[in-house]
C-alpha cells in the first residue's frame, strides 16, 4: 500500500507518468476514509492538475476548473487522462499498473491463466505448463512448434506488458466469435494435397499468428497466412484511429476489417461540378475550397457558424468565336456556397463554442459539399442550410479530384459520419496486400474476375466507373460463390446414406456430365418426342436432358426452369413427367388458373393420342375447382390407387384430401404465383419405393431401390425473372435451368405505345380492321370487367363488348373474364382458339400461359395500370405462331407513355424486369415485399447478376469436383468457415 506522503513525491517529479500514477491512486482511494494526509495529497494533486491543465492546449479542462473548481472531482479525473491520451481513468490505472509490475509479477500473472482452457481453444498450440492437446496422429515436428508457439505467445504477452485484457483480445482474435467463427467441421478434417490427413499440430487458426506460417506445410501456411487473414483482423488493428473512433466503429457493427471493407459506396460522385445554371432549390454536390469559416453570435441564445466554400463550375459551352480567347471550349465560373448552421440555447451560442465548431474548417481545405441550394441576392452566391460537408483529407483523395476519378459516397450506418467511414476504409485498404485472395488465380483468369485486392481497391478507390463495375462484379461473385460452395459443401457433409453421398459427390465431380442423352430416355418420353409436330430447340433439349439426369438421382430435385414467354417450357415439363410415368411413378402438374389447366390437359392428351400403340398410353386426369364433386372423388381415388399416372390441375392438387400413391415429380407452372409454403406442400406427399405403381420399366429409377421414403422432385417454371425468383434460385435449394432460345420461325412482335385519345383509338381501330381482314385474331385486354364510378377513366371489358361488336360487324366477338364460370371460360377460349370468334375481349385472366398460336394482335387498354413484366407477359400471348404479330399499349395519359415506350424497343424479359425495377424499385429479396426503394448503388442487377450466379455455381462445382472436402483448397476452406452461416429465404 502506498502512503500519501510518498505519493506526494510523484507530484514533485512533475513528469506525465508520475502524474498518471497520482491520478490513478487518487481515483482508487476515492472519497472514502479521508485522512489528513490523503486530503493534502488531493489538494496538491488538484493544484498540480490546475497548473498542468492551464496550458493552452487543455483549455477545456481549464474551463472546467474555472467554472467548477476541483469539486467536480470525478469529471476532472476522467477528463485529464483523456487529454493525456488514455480512454479513461480506469484504463490509465490499468496502464499504470502494467508499467509498474515487474517481471516476477508478470510470471505470476501468467501462472494464473488457465492454460488448459486456452489450449483447448487453440488445439494446435501449447502454452505454459499445460499438456498439449493431442488431436493429431502425427506428432513429428510438434515439439519445435510448441516451443516456438509458446515462446511467441509469451513474447506477445510480455510485449503487451502482461495486460490481461490485451491477452483476452488476443484470445478473441484467435478464436473469434460471431462474425469470424471458425467452423470446427471445416477445420477438423483438412487433408493435405496428397490426401493425407494433416498433422493437426500444424493446423493454423485464422485470425493471427504470423509465426504459424513458418512451421506449417506450404499449403496450410498459405491457407492461414497473415495476409489472408488481414480481412478478419479486429477493427482495433486499424492504424491511426483513436479509441473513441474504434468504439464508434464497433458500435456501428464494424468489428473486423472485412466488415469495414464490405461497406460499399452507395454511389460515386461525379467529380465534375454541375454545368450550366444552378436552379433555386436544386440538390447539388460540389467540390470546392474553404474560403472562410467563422462563428457569429447573434444574441445570447442564438448563433451560427458560416463556412464559405468557393467552387468552379462550367458555365456553358462557348461559341466557336469565343474559343479563341479560351483554350478550352468551356467557361469556368466561380460560385460561393454559404453553409450556415444555426445553434440555439445559451450553451451553444457562446462565442467560445461557435469558434470551436468553425475552427474545424480551415481556409484552403478541399471539401465535398452536398445539399439544397437557395439563391441569395448577389449573383453566384448560394445559401445551404441542410448540407453535408466532407473534407478530403488524404492526399490521394485530393488527387482523386484532380485526376477526375469517381468519388465514393458511403451510406451512413448507425449514425457514423461518412467522413469517419471513408477515412477508416482508406486506412483499411492500406493494410491489404495483393495476396489476400483465397480463390486460385487460374479460376480468376478463366472467369475474368478481378483479384480480391484489386476488387476492394476498385470498389472503394476506382480510377473510373469501369473499374468500379469490374470490382463490383467480383464482389457479387464472392457472395454467390461462397453461398454456393457452402451449400454444396454442407450438402456433402449432411447427406445421410452412402448412396446419397456417392450420388451427390458424383454430381459435384461430374458437373459437366449432368445430362442424359435422348437415346437413354425412357420409351414413353422418346415416343412423345417423336410425336411432336416440331423439333425441340437446342436449349429445350438440354433442359430435358438435365432434368432427366436429376430425376434418376435418389436425391430430390429442386429445379427452376426459367425461360421467356412462349419459349416452350411446357413441353420440357411434359417430357420430364413422361420419364417418371414410364417408371411406374406419378406426376402432378400444378398451374395457377383453370384456363391454363384445361389448356395443358387438352394439349397433352392431344399429343398422347398421336403415340403409337395404345398399351403404353398413360392415364391423365384434370382436377380443378370446377371439377364436379363426383368426378373429383373418382380422380382422387384413382390417384390414391395409382390408376391415374398424371394429374394436371390447380391448387386442388395440394389439398390434404388429394393423396398420391407414388408421386415422383411435381411441376409447378408460373411458380411465382404460388407461395413458398404452397410449393412446399408437395413435399408432404412423400412416396415409398414399395408404393411404386409397377415394377416394370424401371430404367429411370434403378438407383431408387435402396430408398424407402423420398419427397418428390420439384420442377418450378417461370417466365418472369423477378428478383424473388432469382433469389430463390440462388439461396433456396434450387438449381437453375434456362431456356435461352425461342422456337424457330418466330417473328418479333411489332409494339406500339399510344395515347388513348380519339386519334389514338382511331389509329388502333384501323389497325384492327386491317388485321382482321388479313385473317388475324385480336385480343382486347381490359383492366376491369365492369365500369367503375370511382375510376371513370378505365375501360371495362363488359361495357365495351357491345360497342366493339357494332364497330366490327361481321367479326364475331367473345368475352372472357375471371367472374365467368369455368365452363363458360373454356367455351370462350375454345371458340377463340377454333376461330369461331375473331375478337376476344378479356381481362388479365389471359395473362399467363394462354396459348392460341394464331392470335396475331393485342390491344391493351389503360396499359399504364399494368406493370412492365405483366405487359410483357400479356404481349407474349401473341406472336406464338409463324404469323407476324402486333401489340398496342394504349395509355390514358401522355405522362405514362415513356414507361410504355420502353416496351417498344425491347422484347427481352430480363431487360424489362430490370427497367421495371429501376422505375419502381426492387422487391425485398428477403421478405414478402415485392416493391421498395431503389438503392442508389445497385449492388445486384438482374441482367448482370443472373450470369454471375451461373458462373459462381459452376466454379463451386468445379472446386468441389476437384476436391470434395476442399482439402486441396485450404485457403478457400478457411474463408468459407469465416463467412456468415447461410441463411435461407422464405415467405
Ligand atoms: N421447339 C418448338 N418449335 C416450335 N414450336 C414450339 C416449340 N416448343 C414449343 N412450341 C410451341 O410454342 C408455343 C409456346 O409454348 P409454351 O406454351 O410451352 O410456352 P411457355 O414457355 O410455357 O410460355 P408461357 O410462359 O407464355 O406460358 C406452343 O404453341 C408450343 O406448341
Amino acid at each position: 500500500m502506498i502512503a500519501p506522503s510518498s505519493a506526494q513525491s510523484w507530484l514533485k517529479g512533475g513528469s506525465e507518468s508520475h502524474l498518471a500514477r497520482a491520478i490513478s491512486l487518487e481515483f482508487r482511494w476515492g472519497r472514502s476514509k479521508m485522512m489528513c494526509s490523503r486530503m493534502r495529497f488531493r489538494n496538491a494533486l488538484g493544484s498540480r492538475l490546475f497548473r498542468w491543465c492551464s496550458r493552452d492546449k487543455h483549455t477545456s479542462v481549464r474551463k472546467l476548473l474555472e467554472v467548477d473548481g476541483i469539486s467536480e472531482r470525478s469529471k476532472l479525473l476522467n477528463k485529464v487522462p483523456v487529454l493525456m491520451g488514455y480512454s479513461n481513468t480506469q484504463y490509465l490505472m490499468e496502464q499504470e499498473r502494467v508499467r509498474k509490475e515487474s517481471a516476477t509479477e508478470l510470471i505470476s500473472v501468467l501462472k494464473e491463466i488457465d492454460f488448459a482452457e486456452i489450449s483447448a481453444k487453440f488445439p494446435c498450440i501449447k502454452i505454459g505448463d499445460s499438456s498439449p492437446i493431442e488431436l493429431y496422429d502425427d506428432s513429428a515436428g510438434m515439439e519445435c512448434k510448441e516451443t516456438m508457439l509458446s515462446g511467441n505467445l509469451t513474447n506477445f504477452i510480455l510485449e503487451s506488458g502482461g495486460n490481461l485484457e490485451t491477452n483476452r483480445e488476443f484470445a478473441d482474435k484467435c478464436h473469434p466469435s460471431v462474425d469470424g467463427e471458425v467452423c470446427p467441421e471445416l477445420l477438423a478434417d483438412a487433408t493435405t494435397a496428397d490426401g493425407n490427413v494433416l498433422d493437426k499440430s500444424k493446423r493454423c487458426l485464422p485470425g493471427e499468428p504470423a509465426f504459424v506460417t513458418e512451421a506449417c506445410p506450404e499449403s496450410l501456411a498459405d491457407a492461414t497466412s497473415p495476409d489472408n487473414n488481414i480481412l478478419d483482423k479486429d477493427i482495433r488493428s486499424l492504424p491511426g484511429t483513436t479509441s473513441k473512433q474504434y468504439r464508434k466503429l464497433e458500435d456501428g457493427g464494424f468489428h473486423t476489417i472485412r466488415k469495414l471493407l464490405q461497406h460499399f459506396p452507395r454511389t460515386y460522385a461525379d467529380l465534375q461540378n454541375p454545368q450550366g445554371l444552378i436552379e433555386d432549390g436544386q440538390y447539388i454536390m460540389f467540390f470546392g475550397t474553404v474560403i472562410s469559416s467563422k462563428g457569429v453570435r447573434i444574441r445570447s441564445t442564438l448563433g451560427f457558424v458560416e463556412v464559405v466554400v468557393g467552387c468552379s463550375i462550367v458555365e456553358a459551352k462557348l461559341s466557336s468565336s469565343d474559343v479563341s480567347c479560351n483554350s478550352g471550349a468551356e467557361q469556368k465560373q466561380r460560385i460561393h456556397l454559404h453553409l450556415k448552421k444555426f445553434f440555439s440555447g445559451q450553451r451553444f451560442s457562446s462565442q467560445y463554442f461557435l469558434n470551436c465548431i468553425s475552427s474545424k474548417h480551415k481556409e484552403g481545405d478541399i471539401v465535398y459539399v452536398s445539399g439544397k441550394v437557395k439563391k441569395v441576392l448577389s449573383s453566384g452566391h448560394y445559401d445551404l442550410k441542410e448540407y453535408t460537408i466532407d473534407k478530403l483529407e488524404e492526399e490521394e483523395q485530393q488527387s482523386t479530384l484532380l485526376d477526375g476519378k469517381p468519388y465514393p459516397i458511403y451510406p451512413s450506418k448507425a449514425g457514423l459520419e461518412a467522413r469517419l467511414l471513408g477515412q477508416s476504409i482508406s486506412r483499411a485498404l492500406k493494410m491489404l496486400t495483393p495476396d489476400i485472395d483465397p480463390i486460385p488465380p487460374e479460376v480468376l483468369t478463366e472467369f475474368n474476375l478481378a483479384n480480391l485486392f484489386d476488387a476492394y481497391m476498385g470498389i472503394h478507390k476506382p480510377k473510373n466507373r469501369d473499374e468500379a463495375d469490374f470490382a463490383r462484379r467480383r464482389l457479387i461473385f464472392d457472395d454467390f460463390f461462397y453461398l454456393q460452395l457452402g451449400r454444396l459443401f454442407q450438402m456433402l457433409e449432411a447427406v445421410g446414406t452412402r448412396v446419397e453421398k456417392e450420388e451427390l459427390l458424383y454430381k459435384c465431380e461430374n458437373h459437366e456430365l449432368n445430362a442424359v442423352g435422348v437415346d437413354q430416355w425412357s420409351p414413353l418420353a422418346n415416343k412423345l418426342l417423336k410425336a411432336l409436330p416440331y423439333s425441340l430447340t437446342a436449349s429445350q433439349l438440354n433442359a430435358v436432358k438435365e432434368i432427366i439426369w436429376d430425376l434418376r438421382r435418389p436425391v430430390p430435385m429442386n429445379r427452376l426452369l426459367q425461360g421467356d414467354v412462349g419459349c416452350g417450357k411446357t413441353i420440357v415439363a411434359f417430357l420430364a413427367c413422361m420419364e417418371v410415368v414410364n417408371s411406374g411413378f406419378q406426376a402432378a402438374f400444378m398451374v395457377p388458373t383453370e384456363i391454363l389447366a384445361v389448356q395443358h390437359y387438352e394439349h397433352l392428351t392431344s399429343l398422347l393420342e398421336k403415340l403409337d400403340g395404345d398399351e403404353c398410353k398413360p392415364n391423365i386426369a384434370l382436377l380443378t375447382g370446377s371439377t364436379s364433386t363426383r368426378e373429383s372423388r373418382i380422380i382422387r381415388n384413382g390417384l390414391k390407387t395409382g390408376e391415374i399416372s398424371m394429374v394436371i390441375g390447380t391448387h386442388t392438387l395440394i389439398a390434404d384430401k388429394t393423396d398420391f400413391s407414388a408421386l415422383r415429380i411435381s411441376v409447378i407452372d408460373e411458380q411465382q404465383r404460388f407461395g413458398v409454403i404452397q410449393r412446399g406442400r408437395f413435399n408432404n406427399k412423400l412416396y415409398t419405393s414399395s408404393s411404386k405403381l409397377s415394377d416394370e420399366n424401371t430404367s429411370a429409377d434403378e438407383a431408387s431401390d435402396s430408398e424407402t421414403f423420398m419427397a418428390p422432385h420439384v420442377l418450378a417454371m417461370s417466365a418472369t425473372p423477378i428478383p424473388r425468383t432469382l433469389a430463390l434460385a440462388l439461396y433456396g435449394d434450387m438449381s437453375l435451368t434456362q431456356i435461352t432460345d425461342l422456337p424457330p420461325g418466330r417473328q418479333p412482335i411489332e409494339t406500339l405505345a399510344l395515347e388513348g385519345n380519339d386519334a389514338g383509338f382511331e389509329t388502333v381501330f384501323q389497325m384492327m380492321r386491317d388485321e382482321l381482314m388479313d385473317g388475324g385474331k385480336v385480343y382486347l385486354v381490359y383492366p376491369i370487367i365492369e365500369e367503375s364510378e370511382h375510376l371513370p377513366q378505365l375501360h371495362a371489358a363488359k361495357a365495351d363488348f357491345d360497342s366493339i361488336k357494332q364497330k366490327f360487324e361481321g367479326y364475331p366477338c367473345g368475352l372472357l373474364h375471371g367472374r365467368m364460370k369455368g365452363a363458360e371460360k373454356d367455351e370462350a377460349l375454345g371458340s377463340f382458339r377454333s376461330g369461331e370468334t375473331r375478337i376476344l375481349l378479356a381481362t388479365q385472366v389471359i395473362e399467363i400461359g394462354v396459348d392460341v398460336p394464331d392470335a396475331s394482335m393485342m390491344i391493351v387498354m389503360n396499359a399504364e395500370r399494368f406493370g412492365m413484366s405483366q405487359l410483357h407477359q400479356l404481349r407474349g400471348r401473341v406472336g406464338r405462331g409463324g404469323k407476324k404479330s402486333r401489340c398496342v399499349f394504349l395509355s390514358s395519359t401522355s405522362s405514362t407513355l415513356p414507361r410504355l415506350k420502353v416496351l417498344e424497343n425491347s422484347s427481352d424479359g430480363f431487360h424489362l424486369a430490370n427497367a421495371d425495377l429501376v422505375m419502381r424499385g426492387p422487391g425485398d429479396l428477403l421478405g414478402k415485399k415485392q416493391s421498395g426503394h431503389l438503392p442508389e448503388f445497385p449492388i445486384a442487377r438482374l441482367e448482370i447478376d443472373g450470369s454471375i450466379l451461373q458462373e459462381a455455381h459452376l466454379v463451386a462445382l468445379k472446386i468441389l469436383g476437384t476436391s470434395n472436402d476442399l482439402s486441396l483448397f485450404p485457403r478457400l476452406k478457411v474463408e468459407l468457415s469465416m463467412r456468415q452461416p447461410l441463411c435461407l429465404l422464405g415467405d
